[in-house]
């Protein structure tokens, strides 16, 4: 007898038309209430696990839904919010989600305690090599836990008077730690797992007690190099964990085991949950090890892309480790956070490409048919599928002759500068002659309700596209005037015309298509849509030059043109699975070299090459680091290298710590590099100055994720600091990242607090 089970690690939790980001947006700005916001989740979670059970999953998922974010919800769970934000009991729980999700705006305890608050939000970083933001845990020798489960438990209650089957979803203790960060330097999270570990097992019990059939215990960085004391911390923690009794299904994914394989087989668990996509040739070694009974949870739909899986593919796969195991779990590699909710709605997609996808509701029923083949009842939905895939893989749409007869002909250098830097700069500081300090912003300014409403408004036919454009050229008329008016010394037109820093090139790039509710959370209430890449990429027509002159026609100052680098566009696109990422990247970068040539020949003397997700590129395995930073870095010097020596190349990072890879950002050779710092306190720059980084660099000295206008004594402070590991004559004055996110009345605040510290560097 043979048993066959289906399950999710996560569910995405925004709803088909961001209800969340609707009910958490109206409760922000206090339209509506705690009840209210509680009811729409409520609705949400009760809808995705009704999906779940319809497409016949097992068990539905419990623990994955979040107001802000699921670390957030942890510390919560653990009791172990920070003490710096000066809680009481008098705050909710909700409240207090946000006062750590946002900063100092949350009127918690009504906003009686700020000053004790400690006021800024918890440091946000990207969850493992995804786009997916969540809440640093902030962890020191103070930090205690207690157990605040009555949240989860009325989840699983919920569920269960809904007449579901309930597996638990939690990050394990071991991920938990690793993901935090220390307040103290030298301090050592896994100190912690001692007093951390009984808090899990009350909650295992609890969760016993509750009726709760599976556990199941994410722990990600099983995938990841991993100090021995580490690596020797999961045996005492899960043989801990076991004696509460639970059913613990341990769940792996983003990479493979590895040297921590054997490690987790062996551990005291009832299950083991492996990414069958990105550690599909571990599976062998995996069913090998694995003593039996222990349950073998396969995830063998790819929960970080948007293919169809290749069912029979899938099944040749399956098939030998159910004979061998009597039992098999399936799932998803990863919670289905990752990608869009349903293509129910996508009426306006291509249908060939269309029926070439399968967002998380279909990657549920991809579950279920999987699940009826491998029991030998009739799965006649795998003709459909067998016929998307094979469709997928004729199509005429995907290959260019052009493209690849391109990509061959590539000569040698192409992706090298005319002239070294030090020419260059020569001739840039001669054309440009900007001030010392120069002042300049990241590209995007507020993305005013009026911006979005204008936009909206011509996607749905109502505004006719003469009007569009000319109201996105006021916008760039009134972001250019402001600019001039604070003082800056570079400008730029400040992105109103673009709906994502991605999309907006996917939109207009051939090999891409885009969705019309393909949202997925980036963090908070704020969500991307990643376009598809399905096909050779190229560019039919210049995509941002008639802006850019616009812009520049309205002022006597440089106006920096403003692109996405292929990395970039390619990390935050969901991409094609049938070539590798770095051939993709080529054709990207061959793309949008154009689009810096066409900017160069129309007068544009400075071009901004946007990378924020060149570090998040990273494989999750050092040995994987090198390959992967040689085509990414050449991805983005052959877009660059379209400049003459006397074009200024400027490129942008943030959202992650950038030191372990600096000897690859200067071989980007941009001729300078605007930088995230000010929140690490420019520490980030020792790793520069110590490298003796060769070109400018602008290192943030402004937060633009905190409403808080830094007052120009502070950036000053930040500027010296900075002056004295970069040389003076190299820095740039800018803020951390773009602005699109704040208000004007804020930004212009800032932005001219920043000209004001700049002028008095150059006193
Ligand atoms: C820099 N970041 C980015 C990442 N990934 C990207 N793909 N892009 C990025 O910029 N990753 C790292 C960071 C993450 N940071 C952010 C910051 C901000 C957002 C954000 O604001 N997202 C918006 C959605 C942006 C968008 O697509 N806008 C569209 C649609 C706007 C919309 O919602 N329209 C409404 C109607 C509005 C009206 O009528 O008034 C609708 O369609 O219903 C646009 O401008 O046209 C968000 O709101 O979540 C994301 C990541
Ligand atoms: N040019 C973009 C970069 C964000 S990382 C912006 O300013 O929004
Ligand atoms: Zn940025």
């Amino acid at each position: 007898m043979k048993t066959l089970q289906t399950h999710v690690l996560g569910f995405p939790r925004i709803g088909a038309r961001r209800e969340l980001k609707t009910a958490l947006e109206a409760f922000w700005s206090g339209a509506s209430g705690e009840a209210e916001l509680e009811a729409a989740g409520a609705a949400l979670r009760a809808r995705h696990w009704a999906l779940q059970a319809a497409a016949g999953l097992d068990l539905v998922t419990v623990g994955d839904f979040a107001f802000y974010d699921q670390v957030a919800s942890h510390i919560q769970l653990f009791g172990c919010e920070p003490a710096r934000f000066g809680f009481d009991d008098a705050a909710s729980p909700l409240t207090r989600t946000f006062a750590m999700a946002r900063g100092e705006r949350s009127d918690c305890c009504g906003g009686q305690h700020k000053d004790q608050h400690g006021g800024h939000a918890l440091d946000m970083t990207k969850w493992f090599d995804t786009n997916y933001h969540y809440l640093v845990p902030e962890f020191g020798p103070d930090t205690a836990f207690t157990l605040a489960a009555e949240r989860l438990q009325a989840e699983v209650a919920e569920a269960q008077a809904l007449g579901h089957r309930v597996k638990v979803s939690l990050i394990g203790p071991l991920t938990f730690l690793w993901l935090g960060s220390a307040r103290q330097s030298g301090f050592d999270r896994l100190s912690l797992l001692e007093k951390l570990l009984p808090v899990y097992t009350a909650l295992l019990i609890r969760l016993k007690a509750q009726g709760v059939e599976w556990v199941q215990v994410d722990e990600p960085i099983l995938g990841l190099d991993l100090p021995q004391e580490w690596r020797n911390a999961f045996e005492i923690a899960y043989w801990l964990l076991a004696q509460s009794g639970a059913s613990i299904m341990l769940a792996t994914y983003f990479s493979p085991l590895e040297e921590n394989l054997g490690l987790a087989c062996r551990l005291p668990v009832a299950g083991l949950h492996v990414d069958g996509v990105r550690a599909a040739h571990e599976l062998t070694s995996v069913c090998d090890w694995l003593a039996l009974p222990k349950v073998l949870s396969v995830g063998i739909v790819d929960g970080r892309n948007i293919w169809r899986t290749d069912l029979d593919a899938a099944i040749d796969v399956l098939a030998p480790l159910l004979e061998r195991r009597g039992e098999l779990w399936l799932a998803p590699s990863c919670s289905l956070l990752h990608v869009p909710l349903s293509l129910a709605d996508e009426s306006a997609l291509d249908p060939d490409v269309r029926s070439w996808l399968a967002f998380a509701t279909e990657k549920l029923d991809e579950l279920a048919t999987l699940k009826a083949a491998l029991s030998g009842a009739g799965a006649p939905q795998l003709a459909a599928s067998r016929a998307a895939i094979a469709s997928r893989a004729r199509s005429t749409r995907v290959h260019s002759d052009a493209v690849a007869a391109r990509v061959q002909a590539l000569p040698r250098g192409a992706d090298r500068r005319g002239a070294p830097f030090a020419t260059r700069q020569a001739l840039q500081r001669a054309r440009f002659r900007l001030p010392a300090y120069p002042t300049t912003t990241i590209g995007s300014f507020p993305q005013t309700a009026a911006i979005r409403a204008a936009r909206a408004a011509f996607r749905r036919g109502a505004l006719p596209l003469a009007q569009y454009q000319s109201a996105m050229r006021a916008e760039i008329a009134h972001a250019v005037a402001r600019q001039e008016a604070i003082g800056l010394d570079v400008l730029v037109h400040g992105e109103a015309e673009r709906n994502d820093m991605v999309e907006y090139f996917g939109e207009q790039l051939d090999g891409f298509a885009f969705t019309q509710h393909g949202w997925v959370q980036s963090y908070g209430s704020r969500c991307v849509k990643p376009p598809v890449l399905y096909g050779d990429v190229a560019r039919a027509r210049p995509m941002t030059v008639e802006w850019t002159v616009h812009a520049q026609g309205l002022s006597a100052r440089p106006v920096k043109g403003m692109l996405t680098g292929p990395v970039t566009i390619l990390q935050w696109s969901f991409v094609r699975d049938d070539q590798p990422r770095a051939l993709t990247a080529l054709q990207i970068a061959l793309a949008m070299r154009d689009e810096v040539a066409d900017l160069q020949a129309a007068g544009i003397g400075i071009i901004q090459i946007d990378e924020p997700a060149l570090r998040e590129g990273l494989p999750l395995r050092r040995a994987r680091w090198d390959d992967y930073l040689t085509w990414a870095t050449r991805a983005f010097r052959i877009t660059a290298s379209a400049a003459q020596d006397a074009t200024q190349i400027h490129t942008h990072m943030c959202y992650a710590e950038f030191n372990d890879i600096l000897p690859q950002i200067a071989a980007l050779d941009a001729d300078v590099i605007t930088i995230e710092t000010s929140r690490s306190d420019m520490a980030l720059l020792d790793g520069f100055g110590e490298y003796r980084y060769p070109n400018e660099i602008g290192p943030g000295v402004y937060d633009i994720h905190s409403p808080k206008v830094p007052d120009t004594d502070a950036i000053e402070r930040l500027l010296r600091k900075a002056a004295q590991v970069i040389p003076a004559a190299n820095l740039w004055v800018n803020p951390d990242c773009g602005l699109k996110t704040r208000g004007w009345a804020e930004t212009e605040a800032a932005l001219t607090n920043m000209v004001a510290a700049a002028k008095r560097m150059r006193a």
